[in-house]
């Protein structure tokens, strides 16, 4: 027997994982215990299974299983808001999966015979969500059905956490202390004033969501607005509320995928929060697609998640397996060379990623003050998984680990004109 083999504790076990050690109190089943006893934070890895679950799976999934599985509890945190313990994991537990041969050395050092990986919580879509080529090709079939998971969960969850506006993208905050409703307000207006929207004009937006651009544009600018989205729940919910604000005449949102518009010669395109879900691949078809349906000098407002560098790389194993399946991020650069490549001219871009941080810590805010509503209607592992994300996210928009552009690009006239002004004036 050599050393490595030597009886070690799960605390001991877990330094491989943070070898410059644990900023709050961490306990295992087996009575090992290390970090500082005096943290507010604690967190107790209650069976051999959530052990299980973090030595095999990869990256962050090992311990978002345990998480969800009950597995592994955390006290001194809201489970609908941890940031602050999402900010201590980020910066000090390595999360690569251990090596075999370390894992090996872990497993024998506890004293077991074999390591095997317990099956994934019921929440999580593996296998059927394996990715595969078609997950990369992103086929419709496909794509409906990773929409169906993401956003067909109940549109009363999503009021929870989005608030009235029901707008599932970063807001604009004019000032840090703006509210949610104030913020969501100043977006959609900033995309309408890019756009240059006037009455009569003709809208099309791409991955509407609930709805909140279609309205915004036919209520406060008199323009005529279509909507699609991937999501039947979303389609319904968007409808109603153009009836209850009395908006039919000019606005409509309808269940299709964007690569069934017929319609064409619109005079601006708006796609917020659409790009994150086509696949990277896609980028010039997608480009070549929205060029196609705009009239020479309309315009289009690309508003995307990005990466901070134009490497690809997936969502990440728990995004991907437990939220948005299939998403994939890239950087600013990649998405303006594709539509600078299908023949738009790109006239402006912005980096909104501390808007991003701003309107996630008031999602998560909202998401505790309806904790108790929120686990009613979609389960206590569920509302978890969601307080997680959105807390995960927020710290990579602090970090610079992700940003949110908005890129502005025009279709140009046969005389190669922009129709754009020497200086935009619609506001910083
Ligand atoms: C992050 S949400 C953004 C929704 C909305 N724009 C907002 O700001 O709240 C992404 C939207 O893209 C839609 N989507 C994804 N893939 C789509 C596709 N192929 N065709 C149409 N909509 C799609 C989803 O259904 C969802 O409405």
């Amino acid at each position: 027997m050599t050393a490595t083999l030597t009886q070690v504790s799960i605390a001991e076990a877990l330094t491989t994982v943070t070898p410059d050690g644990l900023p709050f109190r961490f306990t295992a089943y087996d009575g090992s215990a290390t970090g500082p006893e005096d943290s507010p934070i604690h967190m107790h890895l209650a069976t051999e299974r959530g052990l299980s679950y973090i030595l095999t799976a990869p990256g962050d999934l090992g311990m978002v299983r345990a998480y969800v599985s009950g597995d592994l509890e955390i006290e001194g945190v809201h489970p609908g808001d941890p940031y602050e313990l999402m900010k201590m994991m980020l910066n000090h537990v390595h999360f690569e999966r251990p090596t075999p041969s370390e894992a090996l050395r872990i497993v024998r050092g506890l004293g077991w015979n074999h390591l095997k990986p317990p099956p994934p919580p019921p929440q999580e879509h593996l296998p059927r969500w394996r990715r595969t080529f078609e997950g990369l090709r992103h086929s419709r079939t496909r794509d409906k059905a990773a929409i169906h998971h993401h956003y067909d969960v109940s549109n009363t969850f999503y009021e929870y956490i989005l608030g009235p506006s029901m707008t599932y993208t970063c807001a604009v905050y004019p000032a840090a202390d703006a509210s949610l409703e104030e913020a969501q307000y100043e977006k959609y207006d900033l995309v309408a004033r890019k756009l240059d929207l006037r009455a009569g004009q003709r809208l099309l937006d791409v991955g509407c969501g609930w709805g909140g651009m279609v309205r915004h544009a036919a209520r406060e600018y008199g323009v005529r607005a279509l909507g699609v989205t991937l999501s039947a729940a979303q389609a319904e919910w968007a409808a109603a509320a153009i009836k209850r604000d009395g908006l039919e005449d000019l606005a409509e949102v309808r269940f299709s995928d964007y690569r069934d518009v017929a319609e064409r010669d619109f005079d601006a395109i708006s796609s917020i929060g659409l790009t994150e879900h086509i696949g990277v691949r896609n980028y010039p078809s997608y480009f070549g697609f929205l060029l196609d349906r705009l009239r020479p000098g309309g315009r289009l407002l690309n508003h995307s998640i990005t990466r901070a560098d134009n490497r690809y790389r997936s969502v990440g194993a728990f995004i991907d397996r437990y939220i948005f399946p299939d998403g994939e991020l890239i950087g600013s650069g990649r998405i303006i060379t594709d539509a600078q490549d299908a023949g738009f001219e790109v006239r402006h871009e912005e980096n909104l990623r501390e808007h991003y941080a701003l309107t996630l810590a008031a999602w998560s805010r909202n998401l505790k003050s309806h904790w108790d509503e929120a686990v009613t209607e979609v389960g206590y592992p569920t509302a978890k998984i969601w307080g997680l994300y959105l807390a995960a996210c927020r710290v990579g928009f602090e970090q610079n680990t992700t940003q949110l552009h908005q890129i502005l690009a025009v279709k140009l006239d046969d005389e190669a004109n922009a129709h754009f002004p020497l200086r935009p004036t619609w506001g910083a």
